[in-house]
């Protein structure tokens, strides 16, 4: 379970989420731009601090203003896939895979490789693969830290619609076969009723509808969407 609840003022965008997430499936996070969106999911990952307010995942504080608790993003056991997914150019595939885990065991390298399809990869340079192909690397990479949940900031946005409708098949699956929980961040309904369990709808800063994904894609904001 990851318990947010915090305020952060950012120049003159004020941000206000109270509202814990059940970290099983993929719980999709849905707004116009600007809509506080990549705010909360920096918020979860330890590159935003709030100014008030706590985050918990699974029973552990994460940042707890009244404790001045603040734990660094690289301990928080979060992986985050963003929207350009990058990769350094001077390393081959493998070892942008395993750049950052600390100790890589072969079995669960095996699987995230196998599940992203991206073997026949592996010893290729960053400049030698299609968009989608460099969004798998990086998710494969989030995904060798061990995360205890995984964050995607709108993956999709910079690839064609093939691309896109081939990358969402494999979240799919790391949600199902890795059984990893995900929060996806995007402003596309199409890829939330592909994928998402979950619905959380941000307008302005404030979280305005949430639940399942049917229950949620029924309400009233989203008529005006569709
Ligand atoms: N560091 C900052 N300083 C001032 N304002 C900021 C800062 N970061 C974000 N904002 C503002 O906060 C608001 C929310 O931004 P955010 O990036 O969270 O929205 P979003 O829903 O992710 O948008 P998009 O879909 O366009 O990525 C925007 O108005 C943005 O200009």
């Amino acid at each position: 379970m990851l318990k947010i609840q915090v305020n952060k003022q950012l120049a003159s965008f004020s941000f206000q989420f109270n509202h814990n997430i059940d970290c099983q499936g993929i719980t999709a996070i849905l707004g116009v731009s600007g809509s506080g969106k990549s705010t909360l999911i920096n918020l979860i990952n330890g590159l935003i601090k709030p100014d008030q307010g706590y985050i918990e995942l699974n029973n552990r504080l994460l940042v707890d203003c009244d404790k001045r608790l603040f734990v660094a993003p690289e301990n928080r056991q979060i992986g985050t896939v963003f929207q350009d997914a990058l990769l350094f150019p001077h390393y081959t595939v493998i070892k942008n895979l395993t750049y950052g885990a600390k100790k890589v065991e072969t079995s669960r390298f095996d699987e995230i490789v196998n599940v992203l399809n991206i073997r026949p990869l592996l010893n290729r340079y960053p400049a030698m693969l299609s968009g989608g192909e460099k969004h798998r690397v990086a998710i494969g990479r989030a995904l060798l830290t061990n995360p205890l949940l995984l964050l995607m900031d709108e993956p999709l946005s910079a690839l064609d619609m093939p691309r896109k409708k081939e990358l969402l098949t494999y979240i799919n699956k790391l949600a199902n076969e890795l059984n990893i929980p995900i929060i996806y961040v995007t402003h596309n309904i199409n890829e939330v009723k592909q994928i998402a369990n979950n619905v959380v709808i941000l307008e302005q800063g404030r979280l305005i509808e949430f639940g399942k994904t049917d229950q949620v894609l029924q309400s009233n904001y989203l008529k005006e969407w569709l």
